[in-house]
């Protein structure tokens, strides 16, 4: 059977809705679940494949977006969070007891500092945008997939319509090459 790429990308993907604006988060505890509110839906939401976000377990990729920092709230069990690699951009809070990533938050000086990484597959309602892309595609193979695998895995994600990036996708690329080029002291007239 070919592998799993995520439950809500392998049988096509349902859109979110534009006017959903958030919901709550919750991890996979049976009892005292972390929750974390999000007062906006997420933005970027795609498919990562890089060995450090959160997937679930028979899942070759994450599903993973981002929203405004101000916008994400602990609001119940916060004591149970705790920083996966305090050394990464990304902070990813995980819950101790069930392993489950309820928020990534950039501290250090990075293009996307004030947003934090979230996966809404682990809220229950429905509104969230749906994934947009597939980034750190070949990076599966760093955590085992086989390297002949990959050309299966980059015309599934196009049989639903996503374009398959190694990195991120040109407008997230984009971003990230603008911040760089304004730290050196380039400046762009009209952005
Ligand atoms: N090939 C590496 C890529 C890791 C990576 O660069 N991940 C990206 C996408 S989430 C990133 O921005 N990482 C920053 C971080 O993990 O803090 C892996 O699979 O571990
Ligand atoms: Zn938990
Ligand atoms: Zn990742």
């Amino acid at each position: 059977m070919a592998p799993s790429l995520h439950p809500i990308i392998d049988n096509g993907i349902t859109p979110g809705s534009s006017s959903f604006s958030g919901g709550k988060l919750h991890c996979r505890c049976a009892s005292d679940q972390v929750e974390i509110t999000l007062n906006s839906n997420v933005a970027h939401n795609h498919a990562c494949g890089c060995s450090k976000c959160w997937k679930p377990s028979g899942s070759l990729f994450s599903i993973v977006g981002v929203v405004p920092r101000d916008a994400v709230s602990v609001t119940a069990n916060a004591s149970k969070l705790s920083i996966v690699d305090k050394e990464a951009t990304i902070q990813r809070n995980a819950c101790k007891d069930c392993g489950v990533h309820l928020f990534g938050r950039i501290e250090k000086d990075h293009p996307f500092k004030g947003l934090d990484f979230v996966h809404v597959e682990l809220s229950d309602e429905k509104g969230w945008q749906e994934p947009q892309f597939a980034g750190f595609v070949s990076s599966i193979i760093e955590q085992g997939s086989h390297p002949k695998e990959m050309d299966e895995v980059r015309a599934k994600f196009k049989a639903v319509g996503l374009q398959t990036y190694d990195v991120l996708s040109p407008v997230l690329m984009d971003l990230i090459s603008t911040f760089t080029a304004q730290k050196t002291g380039i400046r762009f007239a009209n952005l």
